[in-house]
């Protein structure tokens, strides 16, 4: 089968930043109090991803998980290439698509419709191909009579819409998504899941941020989880699951949560 994507030994170091106050600038001898606090030094940096290598074959689906903060959204921006790895290496094979941030690459004052020309001309589909699939995309998003107003005045789940809406319909090798599911409706979850599903048949590579168990159980045929930034397990979904602990035997409020998550997840 061919390789689809190959990251190998990739790390990624950031600066930790945060803003002294009025008085630390002005106050040079609150220096060595500034010492004591628990603040990691203005020049410190950390890695956000340190030494991760795996690989995918076409047409497998992955589910990326891990806390909070583990890097996920990173290794994401490194696989699509909008950032660049510190060491180690990042291939992929053939056109990428899919949704990174929500209303990443909006203009906040063009119109949902310019929005989708725009989005779809910089994921690569020339003007014909567009024009040939704007009902469907406008369609897909759904914003109603919003898609000719200015996407800044647009609600989180209205961006999410357009910016899902235009990334399911450039035909690509890898998809990627980053936690779609975290601002939509019930009702617009239920279609991204089921187009997510239909991507998934289709044999293109999938590359799927989610803390939704019973999304990534549906889903994905393989988990890869993050844990401070190294890779801490990968392979069998249930037991990346039980490796995370979203097997619902934690907390009660979270079996609430889980149900809903597989309730939605078994809808497609
Ligand atoms: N541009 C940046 N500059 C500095 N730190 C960053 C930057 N981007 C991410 N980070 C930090 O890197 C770490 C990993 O962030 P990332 O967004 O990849 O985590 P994540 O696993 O996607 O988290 P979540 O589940 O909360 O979305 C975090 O500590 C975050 O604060």
């Amino acid at each position: 089968m061919t390789t689809s994507i190959v990251v190998d030994n990739v790390s990624k170091t950031f600066r930790y930043q945060y803003n002294r106050t009025l008085k630390q600038v002005l106050r040079p001898d609150r220096r060595k109090r500034d010492a004591a606090d628990d603040r990691p030094a203005p020049d410190a940096t950390f890695k956000a991803l340190d030494g991760v290598s795996f690989e995918v074959k076409q047409g497998e689906s992955i589910g990326l998980m891990g806390l909070n903060g583990s890097g996920k959204s990173t290794l994401l921006k490194l696989v699509s290439g909008v950032m660049l790895p510190d060491e180690g290496k990042v291939l992929t094979r053939g056109r990428i698509s899919g949704l990174i941030a929500t209303g990443a690459g909006f203009h906040n004052e063009l119109t949902g419709r310019d929005n989708i020309y725009m989005n779809a001309a910089m994921l690569g589909m020339t003007k014909d191909e567009i024009d040939s699939k704007f009902d469907d995309i406008a369609g897909f998003a759904d914003v109603g009579r919003q898609l000719d107003m200015p996407v800044g005045n647009y609600s989180s789940g209205q961006f999410a819409r357009l910016g899902f809406a235009v990334a399911v319909h450039v035909d690509c090798d890898i998809f990627i998504a980053d936690e779609v599911l975290a601002v939509g409706d019930r009702p617009f979850k239920r279609k991204c899941l089921k187009r997510m599903k239909q991507i998934r048949e289709s044999g293109i590579t999938m590359f799927y941020v989610s803390h939704s168990a019973g999304s990534v159980k549906k889903m994905c045929d393989r988990a890869i989880v993050l844990d401070k930034g190294r890779v801490g397990f990968d392979g069998d979904v249930d037991e990346a699951i039980r490796f995370l602990h979203y097997d619902g035997d934690e907390e009660g409020d979270d079996d609430d949560v889980d149900a809903r998550d597989e309730a939605l997840a078994s809808d497609i």
